[in-house]
């Protein structure tokens, strides 16, 4: 499909500097110090990170849209800081915020899109694809945020690009629309297509990534597999997750001792961490027969990039990190 060897985008060492900043006495402020990346055809590549990590930044510069102050980036071959417009069109873009404008009706939208490109993917297929069928003729300003994240991935599809960038692809939409877009950005990926995905939200990067670049204070800080980290994470390894499902505002004290933490994630819904043993389901078990519960629902999961990802940043970091059933 592309004429070029992988990686589809090689970042190397960049570093970015904003400003002056006034309340910095007019001097320029480092965002990025020190990040590399690469990302290959036919994978999902997730560059990871707590808000304000530097992922949105590198992402840009990536695609030409902020000048770097420092490193390499080649993208398609490239330099994207003087991209041509043939680069510009085989590359898919999905911004955070949509970008779409407001006025628009999705279809017509789409329809408009298609044309700006000489082979476009057909319009009536993504639609149907992505259910934008149901809310075609609203305007994009009355779309709810996970309908307009739909028409957006659409838009950045239209042109059967070879590279697509998602900034954070699975906000504001709900568990069918999140498995929906999960579906079809592997089947890109499966198609060939590099897939740049960014996000705070480690379940993603779970679920999608072939590749993990977690970065923290604009530096790469780790990388690889999922599987990867997970086995170089000693506390990944002895940390266990069981989550329930059960009536809400239960008193969940009795559950945790030290090492082992629960707490109500929303109303109804129950994480117990730590270093679960086997000692501790029985006592769960004793736990919903004194308090008479019958949980609808009990998942116990293995480790995950959220253990690992607290061992390197540290405790402090937790706050900008969003895992499943915690979304902020
Ligand atoms: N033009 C700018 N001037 C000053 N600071 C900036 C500028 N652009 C970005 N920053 C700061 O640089 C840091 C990295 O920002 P960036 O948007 O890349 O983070 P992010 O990882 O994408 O965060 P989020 O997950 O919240 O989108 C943040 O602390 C941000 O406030």
């Amino acid at each position: 499909m592309n004429q070029f060897p992988s990686p589809a985008l090689d970042i190397v060492g960049l570093v970015k500097d904003v400003g002056p900043i006034p309340a910095l006495e007019g001097r320029m402020k480092r965002i990025i110090s020190n990040i590399s990346l690469q990302a290959n055809f036919g994978q999902v590549t997730a560059l990871l990170g707590a808000n304000g990590a530097g992922k949105t930044t590198t992402i840009e510069c990536a695609q030409g849209l902020q000048n770097r102050t420092d490193g390499s980036i080649t993208l398609l071959g490239e330099d994207p800081q003087n991209a041509s417009a043939t680069l510009r069109a085989r590359v898919g873009v999905m911004l955070q915020d949509g970008g779409l404008p407001p006025a628009a009706r999705p279809v017509a939208l789409l329809r408009h899109v298609a044309s700006l490109y000489s082979h476009p993917l057909s319009v009536d297929a993504l639609v149907d694809r992505l259910g934008i069928g149901e809310f075609s003729n609203t305007t994009i300003r009355r779309l709810s945020g996970g309908q307009k994240q739909r028409v957006a991935l659409a838009a950045s599809l239209l042109g059967n690009p070879e590279v697509l960038f998602l900034d954070e692809p699975s906000a504001g939409l709900d568990p069918q629309s999140r498995l929906m877009v999960f579906e079809l950005i592997r089947e890109l990926r499966d198609a060939g297509k590099a897939i740049v995905l960014t996000t705070h939200l480690l379940d993603d990067a779970q679920r999608l990534a072939d590749y993990v670049y977690i970065v923290d204070k604009g530096e790469s800080v780790t990388q690889g597999t999922v599987p990867e980290l997970l086995s170089e994470s000693t506390s990944a390894q002895s940390h266990r997750v069981m989550t329930f499902e059960a009536k809400p505002g239960l008193d969940t004290a009795a559950l945790s001792r030290s090492g082992i933490t629960c707490e109500q994630t929303r109303p109804g819904s129950y994480r117990m961490s730590g270093s679960l043993e086997p000692a501790d389901l029985e006592h769960f078990g004793q736990w919903c027969a004194a308090q008479a519960v019958m949980p609808t629902s009990v998942h116990l999961a293995s480790q995950s990039l959220e253990d690992v990802f607290l061992a390197i940043a540290g405790a402090q970091e937790q706050s900008g990190l969003t895992v499943e059933g915690n979304k902020q």
